[in-house]
């Protein structure tokens, strides 16, 4: 495939994608680390010229945090001595209520990224089932009057996942994937990479493949799946930063590799980190 046919296939991603969401479906990207899913997100997100929310999925998020929840008291006292002779006082007090994020999202009609989505308990997540079915959202437990409200027609949801063989995952719910259209991403080819260290920084072919180069042969010495662009664009970003010769021979390339790919003992040895700069 050519270069300018894998820029496309980005392209046709996120314009599927919003179509998608257009009419009225959730999209979920999911796919392993560093390939790329949040910023598709982001970037799908502000096609649709709506105020974006951004949440991360995590153990200890609970339906208060998506939808609200009491939060105390608010007292309004009137004092009045318009008529000097006359005093007249007034007090008010009434519970007070924080929205949650969720709450006010599908009520003002934004575009909610729910990064991350199945490091949440399915228990919580639960509760987009029918905001994402029925268009309403339930407000049990919250001591409110109206037992739901609607879902803006404007609202929509992006979530993004890591599948289930990476750690802190909990399985998500068939019924909830059900409910969305899953794009999956698949490990970033170098040709990929290699457009967005270009898109992100000022160097050159020749030294954006030189940094990609190194990673790999790093990736491998360590049996590491490659594919993720995040490594290989801090190095690059470093390096252009400080515009440094891009070259085994610089030690302080050398040593922003070092720092960025060597982690722990059992990585590699001296002698096979020096392997990683040699042609
Ligand atoms: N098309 C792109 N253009 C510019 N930068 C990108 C692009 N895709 C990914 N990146 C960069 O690569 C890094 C990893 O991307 P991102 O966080 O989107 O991956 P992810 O698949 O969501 O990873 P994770 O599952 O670990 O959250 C980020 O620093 C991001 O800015």
């Amino acid at each position: 495939m050519t270069t300018r046919r894998k820029e496309d296939y980005q392209e046709s991603l996120i314009k599927r994608s919003l179509r998608y969401l257009n009419t009225g479906f959730p999209v979920h990207f999911t796919g392993p680390p560093g390939v790329g899913k949040t910023t598709s997100a982001l970037q799908l997100a502000k096609k649709r010229n709506r105020p974006v929310i951004f949440m991360s999925g995590h153990e200890d998020l609970s339906t208060n945090d998506l939808i609200g929840s009491f939060s105390g008291y608010k007292r309004n006292k009137l004092d009045d001595n318009y008529i000097h002779t006359v005093r007249k006082v007034e007090e008010n007090v009434e519970e007070s209520w924080k929205k949650g994020r969720l709450y006010e999202a599908v009520e003002q009609g934004h575009t909610v990224i729910y990064d991350e989505f199945t490091r949440t308990s399915p228990a919580v997540n639960n509760l987009f089932l029918p905001v994402l079915e029925e268009r309403i959202l339930p407000l049990f437990g919250t001591k409110r009057t109206a037992s739901y409200i609607d879902v803006h027609p404007k609202f929509a949801m992006i979530f993004t996942s890591n599948p289930l063989e990476y750690s802190g995952v909990h399985p998500s719910q068939d019924a909830l994937r059900d409910r969305m259209i899953t794009m999956r991403f698949q490990l970033m080819e170098e040709e990929r990479k290699h457009q967005v260290l270009a898109s992100e920084t000022s160097l050159k072919d020749k030294d954006i493949s030189m940094i990609l180069s190194i990673v790999s042969r790093a990736e491998e010495k360590k049996n590491e799946q490659g594919g993720s662009v995040r490594l290989p664009l801090m190095i690059a970003k470093v390096a252009d930063r400080y515009q440094m010769k891009v070259s085994g021979d610089n030690p302080n390339f050398r040593e922003v590799c070092y720092d960025i790919l060597w982690h722990h003992e059992d990585d590699m040895s001296d002698e096979e980190f020096e392997e990683l700069f040699s042609k």
